[in-house]
């Protein structure tokens, strides 16, 4: 699917084991193996418990795994001296679900967005506003926010300038865990539009974690399932629909559809006829903000009437 020289990240055979009451042993990672292609996500779905933030710590050298490698261009972690490691972190940020955990609370925007480059003593002298301005200007906050402390923000703000810092390094992986689970449906929708704005302006590879996978179907380009330790699936993400065939995808997208069959059934029963897709018509109120012809309708039940027939019709994401 991919081109192997465009793999950065590969994890080979992970296990992560923990101890566990009775002198049990609970495995949390269990002979995991992935890899990340330069330019893609890769989405990791799958219930609570089932290992995804153990996966991402070891990804992320905060934790270590008891059998199994992690090559970042070829290159085995494990076998990275301490300097090798601290400059290669660099390349892989994280953005996580609460953004302000990881922020200082007295600190003002201006100081959180340059840390991370005022650590690797990547800033000079004087350069330090304009910098924070432009990563402000990136994640299209307005300038002003600088000066504000993160309390005072709301989520999805607070979420873009945890995006913007872990940016400001001009990593190659960018890991969010849960990073738009915290935030409401349209909040949500155009942070993901964010990220995958300037995955293509940048080039960046994600690893994009999260229990949704009717939200992760929509702009990751593999996805891996996860069940009780295990990745029970790779699969393509446009294609999950006709691909899974594990007996917890087939569960996971069981549940999707059944919800969006009962929606298509409302919608048609308030619009009647459903004409076919190619009657899209020009004048519909909400085209423009509509990347599948989907999210408005899924949102905005009052407004259905006030949208154009063949714009449901291509509602085939409903
Ligand atoms: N440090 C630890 N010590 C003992 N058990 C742990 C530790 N870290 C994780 N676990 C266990 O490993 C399993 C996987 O945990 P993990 O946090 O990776 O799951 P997750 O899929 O990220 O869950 P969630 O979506 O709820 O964050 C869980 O049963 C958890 O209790």
């Amino acid at each position: 699917m991919f081109e192997k020289r465009e793999c950065i990240l590969q994890a080979n055979h992970l296990v992560r084991q923990f101890p566990a009451p009775k002198k049990k042993v609970l495995t949390a990672c269990n002979d995991i193996s992935l890899e990340v292609y330069r330019g893609k996500t890769l989405g990791i779905v799958g219930e609570s418990g089932c290992g995804k933030s153990t996966l991402v710590r070891m990804l992320m050298q905060l934790e270590q795994p008891d059998r199994g490698e992690i090559l970042f261009h070829g290159k085995n972690l494990a076998e990275m001296t301490a300097k090798e490691k601290w400059l290669n972190r660099q390349k892989m940020q994280m953005v996580f679900q609460d953004p302000l955990a990881s922020f200082h609370p007295k600190r003002k925007v201006i100081d959180i967005l340059t840390e991370p480059l005022e650590n690797y003593k990547r800033l000079k002298k004087g350069e330090k506003e304009a910098k924070a301005k432009e990563l402000l200007r990136m994640v299209e906050l307005p300038e002003d926010l600088l000066w504000r402390y993160p309390h005072s923000m709301s989520g999805g703000q607070r979420q873009r300038i945890g995006i913007a810092r872990a940016l400001s390094l001009e990593p190659e992986i960018l890991i969010c865990d849960e990073a738009t689970s915290a935030l409401d449906v349209s909040v949500q929708k155009t942070v993901i539009e964010l990220l995958v704005r300037l995955q293509k302006e940048k080039h960046i590879s994600m690893v994009f974690i999260c229990h949704d996978i009717a939200l992760i179907q929509s702009f990751a380009h593999q996805i891996a399932v996860m069940y009780l330790g295990h990745v029970v699936e790779l699969l393509p993400g446009e294609q999950v629909g006709s691909h899974g065939a594990h007996p917890y995808t087939q569960a996971l997208l069981q549940a999707l559809f059944s919800v969006r069959d009962d929606r298509r059934k409302e919608i048609e029963g308030l619009e009647g006829e459903v004409p076919s897709p190619c009657d899209l018509p020009k004048g519909c109120p909400f085209w423009s903000r509509c990347r599948y012809g989907t999210e408005t309708c899924r949102e905005e039940k009052p407004k259905l009437k006030e949208i154009a027939p063949g714009h449901l019709a291509a509602c085939h994401r409903l």
